[in-house]
């Protein structure tokens, strides 16, 4: 790799759009199966929500017209005629004029009226007669049909990710299965003859796994299905078998560790052994990330990791989730906060740069305070409250700039 030749993020995206195009693919799910799914096609609402007019207090139905200017003083005198129940249809309407009846809270406006005085505002004189004592405009205390949800509207917008709120409204209006997006198969292979199963004790220059970990997380995370293949030693051969078979079961495929130039550092010539085009990029930009290396083979999306963990985690996020959510047809939208920055920090110019930061609150603002962190370390990340990326063309930050902080 000549660090001459290395694309920026944004090349390393489009190299990506060229070799490949992704097509979501989709399945049918119940609703309740369906949290965090990605929304296959738009919803239209086939009918109006609420189908009836329906109070949202408990009080009587009136025309207002009627209730016109009265007050404690000089309260309206109404004829009572009965109540609604709830979940029926009113057995009659209300006339003008001097006419109310009751409704709960929740139950169908009669014919006639136009609002709802709330109980409090009103006094029983005898059987017949009601007093209301509060003067209330035309439309108050009830929802109009369809003032929720109009028939024909375009409720759900395909490529959303679903939320309670999304799942509310499809039962509402009675939607009980629906099409989303598949998951992509993502398989994770970690490389490397020092890295032992996190379940064995490690001897003197051996580590635990902790990418496969990490990145089957985060797959989980942003809604794929990890096939983790554990760790496979540096033999060729053996990495070779693995890839190859992670290639026919995954729609993408990450290789961690050994992306590097060290001369166990296999991937490149794994990927380029397996088939045409192979490897289409070698060096991004990016810190932590550079050494990263993607290619393609039998039409799949490989990526070689570099092995230090939070290179790793960043390449990933960066990276592979834009093609995890090219196959989930998802476009997420980020809305970082701005934050007072706590220090002044030297950037590497030339590189887009990621830095884990902690949140604070003083009085004005929240404080993002950096954490100077190796990338071979792996606490880093579990400190921080966010991520804070750097442009490539500064050369740093001063203490009080403003910044934008992606949360995790
Ligand atoms: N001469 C150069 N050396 C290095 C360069 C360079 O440009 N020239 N780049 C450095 C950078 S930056 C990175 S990042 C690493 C990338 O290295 P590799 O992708 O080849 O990864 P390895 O050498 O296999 O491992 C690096 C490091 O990470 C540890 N590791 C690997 N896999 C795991 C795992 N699954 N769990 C935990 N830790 C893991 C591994 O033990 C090494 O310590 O190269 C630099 N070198
Ligand atoms: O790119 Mo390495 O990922 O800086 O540590």
């Amino acid at each position: 790799m000549n660090l001459f030749d290395v694309l920026s993020v944004e090349e390393a995206k489009k190299a990506i759009d060229d070799y490949f195009k992704f097509y979501p693919k989709s399945e049918k799910v119940n609703i309740l199966d369906s949290m965090g799914r990605i929304i296959y096609e738009d919803i239209v609402s086939e009918m109006n929500v609420p189908h009836f007019r329906r109070s949202t207090v408990d009080g009587y139905a009136v025309n207002s017209k009627d209730i016109r200017g009265a007050s404690e003083s000089i309260p309206a005198i109404m004829e009572y005629k009965g109540e609604v129940l709830m979940g029926r249809e009113p057995t009659s309407s209300i006339e003008f004029p001097g006419e109310c009846i009751y409704v709960p809270t929740g139950g169908m406006i009669p014919d006639g009226a136009d609002s709802v005085v709330m109980v409090e505002y009103s006094e029983k004189l005898d059987e017949n007669t009601i007093l209301i004592n509060k003067s209330i405009p035309h439309g108050e205390n009830l929802v109009e049909i369809g003032e929720d949800i109009e028939v024909g509207e375009v409720i759900i917008k395909r490529g959303r990710k679903l939320r309670p709120y999304e799942i509310g409204v499809l039962s509402s209006l009675g939607i009980m299965d629906i099409q989303v997006s598949k998951r992509p198969k993502v398989a994770i292979i970690s490389t490397g003859d020092e890295i032992v199963n996190p379940k064995e004790e490690p001897s003197l220059g051996e580590v635990r796994d902790i990418n496969s970990y990490l990145i089957e997380s985060s797959i989980v995370e942003d809604g794929g299905i990890p096939i983790n293949y554990g760790v496979v030693k540096d033999d060729i051969e053996d990495l070779k078998d693995t890839v190859d078979d992670a290639i026919c079961k995954a729609d993408i495929v990450l290789i961690s560790g050994g992306s590097s130039v060290g001369k166990k550092d296999m991937t490149i010539d794994v990927i380029n052994s397996l088939g045409k085009p192979g490897v289409f990029v070698h060096g991004i930009s990016i810190k932590p990330g550079k050494p990263t290396i993607i290619g393609k083979v039998k039409d799949k999306i490989v990526f070689g990791l570099p092995g230090h963990p939070l290179s790793a985690a960043i390449v990933y996020k960066v990276m592979v989730k834009y093609c995890i959510d090219k196959l989930l047809g998802f476009e997420e939208k980020d809305y970082p906060i701005v934050c007072k920055f706590s220090t002044n920090y030297h950037s590497a110019k030339g590189r887009e740069e990621y830095l884990p930061v902690t949140l604070s609150q003083d009085l004005d603002n929240i404080v993002a305070t950096p954490i100077f962190s190796k990338s071979g370390l792996i606490s880093g990340f579990s400190k921080a409250d966010g991520i804070m990326k750097i442009d490539k063309n500064l050369e740093g930050i001063v203490e009080g700039e403003n910044v934008l902080v992606y949360k995790f």
